[in-house]
């Protein structure tokens, strides 16, 4: 008899069910050494050397506002970075988040079809005043994704902690997040307003969007 199913070669991945878990109770995710220090060395390499080619733009909001109005909410340098012309270093990124979100599609039904990834490097002094992540005129981020390529030995006073405000039964409650090396944090786009504190020491990271249609 031919086969009445298709083979289904779905492995339960433990640290995915994890970050998946947390999500569902929590809205979001921290995850440990997501990138292995080799890769965070590599990835911070790229970045820098992107920076020191100028290619980063100062990030901009919207597209309305003058550049003052920006600098007082947000001090990044960002570059978006372009799956098709990845680098070896950038492909290995690029397949660690394209198994996550696989994994997602299958076992969440999540939808995500597209997404989005950019470089930012904070100078010092420079923060990001608390936001959500979602435009008034596009709901199509769905997951917000941080990677912290810190040298290792960050300290907290270096300040640029990630501040989550969760609603904990009515009641908002900070969560406060150091960027250290490899840490990934994941959070609900649409729900979880956060900011990053003034940054007392350079601090570079990868941030991203996992969007539906
Ligand atoms: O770098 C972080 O910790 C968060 C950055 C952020 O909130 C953003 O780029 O929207
Ligand atoms: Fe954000």
């Amino acid at each position: 008899m031919s086969h009445l199913f298709e083979a289904i070669d779905f492995v339960e991945n433990s640290l995915y069910e994890q970050i998946i878990s947390d999500i569902g109770t929590q809205q979001f995710s921290i995850v440990e050494d997501f990138f292995t220090s080799d890769e965070v060395l590599l990835l911070r390499q790229s970045l820098l050397e992107k920076y020191d080619e100028d290619e980063f733009k100062k990030a901009a909001i919207g597209n309305r506002l003058n550049e003052s109005i920006v600098k007082s909410i947000r001090g990044d340098f960002i570059l978006w970075m372009d799956e098709l012309n990845a680098d070896a270093t950038e492909t290995v990124f690029f397949n660690k988040i394209n198994d996550l979100v696989g994994y997602l599609n299958t076992t969440c039904f999540l939808g995500i079809l597209h997404k989005e990834f950019h470089y930012a490097i904070y100078p010092k002094d420079t923060f990001y005043k608390r936001h959500i992540d979602t435009f008034q005129n596009d709901d199509r981020r769905k997951l917000s994704f941080v990677c912290y390529l810190n040298e290792d030995g960050w300290l907290p006073e270096n300040g640029g902690e990630l501040v989550l405000y969760l609603d904990e039964n009515g009641k908002e409650t900070e969560k406060v997040i150091y960027p250290f090396p490899g840490r990934v944090v994941i959070f609900e786009s649409q729900i979880i307003e956060h900011e990053v504190k003034p940054v007392h020491t350079k601090r570079f990271s990868i941030t991203g969007w996992l969007k539906t249609r």
